[in-house]
């Protein structure tokens, strides 16, 4: 499934923070969402996840308006959010099962689902163990096992490796594209870390609310006339 933005404006009070914001996700790819801090990256994730209300502009999800609270298209979306959003306290599997009830899954489909993806994501050891003893790169494991849980096909991630060591913050980021590659799954992934975007990324500069760049890595730097994605990140944004 596809999700296309059309013209997104968004301000908080009177500070503009979105503007004028128009791209449409290609199904089954990588897209890395690349911004500074402040770039507009998290308000723009609040749109598309109806935290936050439209202003101006439109958000389609396999092309049927927001507007029109398209809610089985809804149903198609997963999402890791910035902050941790586990309970520390439940176990592991807990967290899974209680996700998946709010999604309407029965106990047993819960209890299966949620250990098919903690065998994924190497983690079926620790499904008793509580979320609390999970270093940080498995706690975020769980975060996206718990996002995958009902089959979503758009998969949004906003800065999912934040407070994360170097290592973890690879693996994650290398995991995340196995299942684009594997399942098919749509993702979009915000960052301010070019290290985290590669050249053939489809990728999408946000700087100051508005969308700077859209192109695949390399046609950017191309077009840019620079030499890789870091200079270029550098030249438009002045970050990096
Ligand atoms: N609730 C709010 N009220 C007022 N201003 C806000 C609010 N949330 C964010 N902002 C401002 O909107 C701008 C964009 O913030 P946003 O969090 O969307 O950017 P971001 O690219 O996700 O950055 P970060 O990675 O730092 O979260 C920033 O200037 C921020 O201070």
């Amino acid at each position: 499934m596809t999700i296309e933005a059309r013209s997104l404006s968004f301000r908080y009070g009177d500070k503009p923070v979105l503007r004028e914001v128009s791209f449409a996700l290609t199904s089954g790819r990588f897209h890395a969402l690349l911004g500074p801090n402040g770039a507009g990256k998290s308000t723009l994730f609040g749109l598309l996840t109806r935290l936050l209300a439209l202003q101006q502009g439109d958000i389609l999800l396999a092309g049927q308006s927001l507007k029109k609270q398209p809610a089985e298209a809804m149903r198609q979306i997963g999402v890791v959010f910035q902050q941790n959003a586990l309970d520390l306290d439940l176990t592991v599997r807990q967290n899974l099962q209680y996700h998946a009830a709010l999604h309407g899954l029965s106990r047993k489909e819960a209890r299966l689902r949620g250990d098919q993806e903690l065998e994924r994501f190497n983690l079926l050891d620790r499904a008793n163990d509580a979320v609390r003893q999970l270093n940080g790169g498995h706690r975020r494991r769980v975060e996206i096992a718990r996002a995958l849980l009902h089959k979503p096909s758009l998969l949004l991630l906003d800065e999912p490796t934040v407070g994360l060591d170097v290592a973890s913050r690879k693996a994650l980021n290398a995991y995340v594209r196995t299942l684009c590659e594997e399942d098919g799954l749509t993702v979009l992934w915000a960052t301010h870390l070019i290290e985290e975007v590669r050249n053939d990324d489809r990728v999408l500069i946000l700087h100051q609310g508005q969308l700077l760049a859209d192109g695949d890595g390399h046609e950017i730097c191309e077009a840019e006339g620079t030499q890789d994605l870091a200079e270029t990140f550098h030249s438009l944004t002045g970050a990096g």
